[in-house]
């Protein structure tokens, strides 16, 4: 039986050789150039990126071929290439869009496949969908729309793909143009002024080189490790948080730097440690974020968050008289708002962010160097930047948690959270719920707790959001209790 093949929160994801073969690569490619196609803007090419896991360059070649044979030309990113580089070729070179090769931050033996169309941001289900929808039909040997059926030669009924005259390769490295173009964004001198010592941790991934090129070139002083290909992730995971940064926040106070800085397996989250050795979470990153780009660049303009993301933020848009789109979680969305609602900041609790001004994807370099440029124009650190907020605007304490259940627990809590409506919890009345994603209550304070299942992952996720820690302990294991979670 063939494997089924969907676009989750982010792409197809699986697991090398067993799911994620050539095969499938290919067949996942082929109705990529199907959509393009019928979409009618596959002469303008089509960008390939990928990251530095196993026979990441063969499954890059794999794809390269497929769209070639279908007419498009290819544009392939030299060496590893992070999602954000990747998406922003898509601009440079006008292109119908940009397949990356990742699978982020999962462990090593997975592989993944996004699609991110000519916006350069990641793409909506409703593209997915059609993607999925073309899978299908390939996976069954029917023909679809953009992707032309012929009878076999020399095999009586067999068809097999018109292939289109070959429309060649051509080998690009993006990384000058985006670091000309980030120069555009980040106040580099000011960074050069205040003489700041960073250490870098790129966690074996494809963003390697990046911040340590355009950190260094401001006359940073650099300590870098974990900066060489390792499909093994030298045993953990590329994910900026928890364990993985404690090497990190070592190194940060024993080297007495102002800032830690790591990324993803392909760069576009960032974990962000303070000059104390503390990790900044995304929850108090994007606040912070915003904050500096109303206070100090002066910008106005709504900001894009996701449910499960803070509410600091709407506390500062309302000083400010802005809205707040929120929107379930995934980058797309928040990408989908940037460009149509005039954002100046989207950003999602689990380490995502873009600004006004750059792609609609999310950039785990941009928001390093966001960092850096903050810590340099304030003259504090970012926990004392975080102490003024919290004085303007009071303290939020967010937590997250990831509760693993077997398929049929899932099946379980997710008719359980159909109508799941409690009136009081927490021991406050419930004023609202939300049901954008999972299902949102919110109590009388303004506290909120979020339950949804991931996308990403076989596992259930508790978000919450409190006035107090005694508080978000008791919604959490109010929660917990009403729905048999314990
Ligand atoms: O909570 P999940 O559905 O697992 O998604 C968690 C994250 O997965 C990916 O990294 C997406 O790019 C993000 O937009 C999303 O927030």
């Amino acid at each position: 039986m063939s494997h089924k093949i969907s676009f989750g929160t982010d792409g197809w994801r699986g697991i090398i050789a067993k799911d994620f073969t050539f095969d499938n690569v290919r067949l996942v490619a082929r109705a990529v150039a199907a959509y393009i196609n019928e979409e009618a803007i596959g002469e303008r090419g089509i960008v390939i990126g990928r990251d530095n896991r196993f026979l990441a360059e063969e499954f890059a070649e794999a794809v390269a071929e497929e769209f070639n044979k279908q007419g498009i030309p290819v544009y392939m990113c030299c060496g590893a290439t992070p999602t954000p580089v990747t998406a922003y070729a898509i601009k440079l070179h006008q292109a119908a869009g940009a397949v990356m090769l990742t699978a982020s931050h999962n462990p090593p033996p997975y592989n993944g496949f996004k699609f991110i169309p000519e916006t350069a941001g990641p793409a909506l289900p409703h593209i997915t969908k059609k993607i999925e929808e073309n899978i299908a039909k390939l996976q069954a040997g029917e023909p679809c729309e953009g992707y032309s059926l012929i009878p076999a030669e020399g095999r009586y009924g067999a068809l097999v793909a018109e292939e289109k005259p070959t429309t060649g390769c051509t080998m690009h490295s993006p990384f000058e143009e985006y670091i000309e173009h980030i120069a555009t964004i980040i106040d580099l001198d000011t960074i050069r002024q205040a003489g700041l010592k960073i250490v870098i941790d790129p966690m074996f991934g494809a963003g390697i080189g990046y911040l340590e090129h355009i950190l260094g070139n401001a006359g940073a002083e650099l300590e870098v490790f974990h900066n060489h290909r390792d499909p093994l992730f030298g045993g953990t995971l590329p994910e900026p948080t928890g364990k993985s940064l404690e090497e990190l926040k070592q190194r940060v106070t024993a080297g007495k730097a102002h800032l830690g800085l790591a990324l993803d397996g392909d760069a576009d989250r960032f974990g962000i440690i303070d000059a104390n050795g503390e990790y900044i979470t995304p929850n108090q990153f994007l606040p912070l974020l915003y904050y500096h780009l109303l206070t100090v660049k002066g910008w106005r303009g709504p900001v894009a968050r996701t449910v499960a993301t803070t509410h600091l933020l709407d506390r500062m848009a309302a000083k400010y008289n802005q809205p707040i789109y929120e929107s379930p979680v995934g980058f797309k969305y928040i990408g989908q708002n940037l460009l149509e609602k005039d954002c100046i900041l989207g950003g999602e609790e689990s380490g995502g962010l873009s600004i006004k001004g750059h792609i609609p994807e999310k950039d785990g370099i941009l928001a390093g160097l966001l960092a850096a440029e903050m810590v340099a124009q304030h003259g504090k650190s970012l926990t004392a930047i975080l102490e003024s907020i919290y004085q303007e605007f009071g303290r939020l304490f967010s937590e997250r948690l990831d509760i693993h259940t077997t398929p049929q627990q899932k099946t379980a809590i997710l008719e359980q959270l159909k109508d799941f409506s409690p009136t009081e919890l927490g021991g406050q009345p419930v004023i609202d719920k939300i049901t954008l994603d999972g299902v949102k209550l919110i109590v009388a304070d303004g506290a909120w707790v979020l339950i949804r299942a991931s996308g990403t992952e076989p596992l259930f996720r508790i978000y919450t959001e409190a006035n107090s820690l005694e508080q978000k302990v008791r919604l959490q294991q109010d929660v917990k209790n009403k729905l048999d979670l314990n």
